[in-house]
């Protein structure tokens, strides 16, 4: 008889992941990328419940909003409309994920539970460089009642998290983007002309309450020429009132130094390439933060809002363990976000940034680099999963 000396299949090939859309893209947005990693990189079979649909068809244009389930690069969408209805132990994967805490239906957790073998369940938190992150990080919470255990899981930015996802061709990707200079036709083909992308090009990704108007004033008496290019509906208020006119793709105005040029919102994968054609970015949230430090350029951060101020500790807590960081880079991020103690002046603090450029540009490459030897969020996960499987 022969003995089996074959390695075990990975048992993990199922997956429910649990997205509720509670504002903006961002909640999607880290969803979405994570289910067509599953499929596409570890072969899992993905289901992504998802509550808002119009908000996902924003950064993925082919969703289709009225379908109860539809079928988007490999992975299946089900519209979660809170049912609650009658689940059987069949109905349960392999891994269960519950996303920033949202409380799956009582009736999936008791069908959870009936499973002969139970599912590895897990709720991915929200990123923070904060310290406790790390000692939060794969806790098992027990159920209350029920034989299941909840882990949760955290991005971030140390070994002692789960790192930061990155699809595993990211960077040659990248790479190749701007070995063969790509920028000039994607953006030629976004309508941005030949002499913005001469100037110095930013991308704009923020909040409405960004002080927007004074960093635009202080953009049209900058050293050298700046094209920053927006992504429709993207701080309407500010941008409508520089360039005179109601915001569509195409609109673009140019005031002193400063040319702002409306681009259409872009489908997620296009967004990695705005990200990578510019020379500095501003994101906000989550999942363009993340990206922006994938793109290995000089970004600022535009934090989530919090009650009692709390982005301010998360983005202070950021800014002590980014290694890029300069004094006036994080002077300049405190501005942006309402946390810095005094006024800035936006023109002479804009000076001092566009001198660091090609060093913070460097640092910021090298942070990259630091950033992959995490290794991938996912592939992190699916590992710690792999242990839990009896
Ligand atoms: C500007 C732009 C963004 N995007 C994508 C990139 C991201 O996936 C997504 C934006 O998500 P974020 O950057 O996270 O920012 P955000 O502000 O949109 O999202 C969130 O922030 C979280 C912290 C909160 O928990 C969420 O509730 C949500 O507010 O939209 C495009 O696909 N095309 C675009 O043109």
């Amino acid at each position: 008889m022969h003995q089996d000396i074959s390695v075990p299949a990975n048992p993990l090939k199922t997956l429910d992941l649990f997205c509720r859309v509670v504002d903006n893209y961002g909640d999607i947005g880290i969803c979405w990328r994570l289910a067509r990693q599953l499929v596409r990189e570890h072969g899992i079979a993905v289901r992504l419940w998802v509550d808002d649909l119009a908000s996902f068809k924003r950064i993925w244009p082919e969703v289709d909003p009225a379908a109860e389930v539809q079928q988007l690069a490999g992975v299946t969408v089900q519209h979660w409309r809170g049912q609650d209805g009658a689940f059987t132990a069949a109905d349960i994967p392999d891994i269960v994920i519950e996303f920033f805490g949202c409380e799956i239906p009582p009736a999936y957790v008791e069908a959870m539970a009936q499973r002969a073998v139970k599912p590895v369940w897990f709720n991915l938190e929200g990123l923070s460089a904060e310290q406790w992150v790390e000692g939060c990080h794969t806790l098992p919470s027990p159920h209350r009642s029920l034989k299941l255990t909840k882990y949760f899981f955290f991005p971030g930015f140390n070994e002692r998290t789960g790192g930061l996802s990155f699809e595993a061709d990211l960077e040659a990707r990248r790479q190749t983007f701007l070995r063969e200079n790509r920028a000039t036709a994607f953006l030629s083909g976004l309508g941005v002309t030949p002499q913005e992308q001469e100037n110095l090009k930013v991308s704009l990704f923020c909040y409405d309450d960004a002080p927007l108007p004074a960093l635009f004033d202080a953009w049209q008496h900058a050293p050298r020429a700046i094209t920053c290019l927006v992504p429709e509906g993207v701080a309407r208020g500010a941008v409508e009132a520089f360039l005179g006119t109601p915001i569509q793709p195409g609109a673009a105005a140019t005031r002193g130094a400063l040319t702002v040029r409306v681009l259409p919102f872009l489908p997620q994968t296009d967004y990695d390439k705005l990200l990578w054609s510019c020379d500095f970015n501003f994101v906000r949230g989550e999942d363009s933060f993340v990206r922006a430090q994938w793109a290995g350029k000089p970004f600022i951060w535009n934090i989530y809002r919090q009650d009692k101020n709390l982005h301010h500790t998360k983005l202070n807590a950021f800014l002590k363990i980014y290694e890029p960081v300069t004094p006036a880079l994080a002077d300049a991020a405190r501005a942006w976000n309402g946390a810095n103690h005094t006024e800035v002046d936006w023109q002479a603090s804009w000076q001092v940034l566009q001198g660091e450029l090609p060093a913070l540009t460097t640092a910021a490459e090298d942070w990259l680099r630091k950033l992959l030897a995490n290794g991938d969020f996912l592939a992190n996960l699916l590992k710690f999963a792999a242990r839990l499987v009896p």
